[in-house]
């Protein structure tokens, strides 16, 4: 069985690095090359701290696409490049699979439309970690029985987007079933601006920024007497590689692009 070729974006990041060390690991994958922000034209063993490979960086995203001839491209770069690196990955016929989180509705909906035009399989999971995969889901049946939710996301002070990935599709599933209503006292007025969180159809959701932290995520449930949490927490971006792998397989035998990993776990 031929090996699956993998271009990483954002080799030098946290992700990006524990993703080059899982390709690096598993025999069915090869590192193809990288797309850097710098270092174009040396190898990914030139640069300190990354693993003794032979693959080659580009600075050049349409360049490394176009020569290379990968079959999977692995995006966990920053929300402005990683819409630009996905369409120009499945304009050139590499499937994309990206953790990179900040999308528009808008940019999903145009890549969806790309991948089917294209018949090209496409995996955008803002989280990877089964553990995060599963307090989603199981956030979405509780609301059915709590439809008050109010959501906490803690992340390490570096994060770029706010609310994260995870936050803001969990508040999507639980919108799917939850009737759309406003929380808390009908007059209630903030005294400092932001106090209530942010606001998705009457759910607010609170992010934490701090160091020390990696990913975590409450979805509090309220109901009469009583409250339900559901708690995840990544201590380490390890955590996130087995989803990673499980999408650069998985997404070699779809023709659309699905959003979520759930659609790719039994
Ligand atoms: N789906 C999931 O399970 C997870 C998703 N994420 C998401 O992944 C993304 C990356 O997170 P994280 O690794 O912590 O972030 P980092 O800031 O550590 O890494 C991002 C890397 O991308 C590089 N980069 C920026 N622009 C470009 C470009 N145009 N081409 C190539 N590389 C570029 C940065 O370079 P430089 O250092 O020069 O700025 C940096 O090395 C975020 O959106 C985050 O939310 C994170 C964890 C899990
Ligand atoms: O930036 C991070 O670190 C993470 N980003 C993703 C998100 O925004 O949900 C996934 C995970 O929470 C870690």
């Amino acid at each position: 069985m031929s090996k699956i070729k993998i271009i990483v974006a954002g080799p030098r990041g946290r992700m990006g690095l524990e993703a080059v060390k899982m390709i690096d690991r598993e025999d069915t994958f090869e590192l193809a090359g990288c797309i850097d922000r710098k270092n174009d034209g040396l190898l990914i063993k030139d640069i300190d701290g990354l693993p003794n490979l032979d693959a080659p960086i580009y600075t050049d995203a349409e360049v490394c696409l176009q020569e290379l001839q990968a079959d999977v491209l692995v995006d966990l770069t920053t929300p402005e490049f990683a819409y630009t690196h996905t369409k120009l990955a499945l304009e050139n016929g590499v499937r994309p699979v990206v953790g990179t989180t900040g999308y528009t509705k808008e940019q999903l909906e145009e890549l969806r439309e790309l991948a089917e035009e294209k018949q090209l399989g496409a995996v955008i999971a803002p989280n990877f970690a089964v553990g995060a995969v599963l307090m989603m889901q199981f956030s979405k049946w509780a609301a059915k029985h709590f439809p008050d939710v109010e959501i906490i996301e803690k992340h390490h002070d570096q994060k770029l987007d706010a609310p994260s990935g995870t936050a803001a599709k969990t508040a999507e599933l639980i919108q799917e079933v939850r009737p759309s209503h406003q929380q808390g006292h009908p007059d209630e007025k903030e005294t400092i601006e932001g106090a209530r969180g942010a606001d998705v159809d009457g759910i607010k959701i609170h992010s934490m920024r701090l160091p020390g932290l990696v990913a975590h995520q409450e979805v509090v449930f309220g109901g009469l007497g009583q409250t339900l949490t559901i708690k995840h927490d990544s201590h380490h971006r390890e955590s996130f590689m087995s989803g990673v792998k499980l999408a650069a397989e998985e997404v070699m035998k779809l023709d659309v692009l699905v959003y979520g990993l759930e659609h790719l776990l039994e």
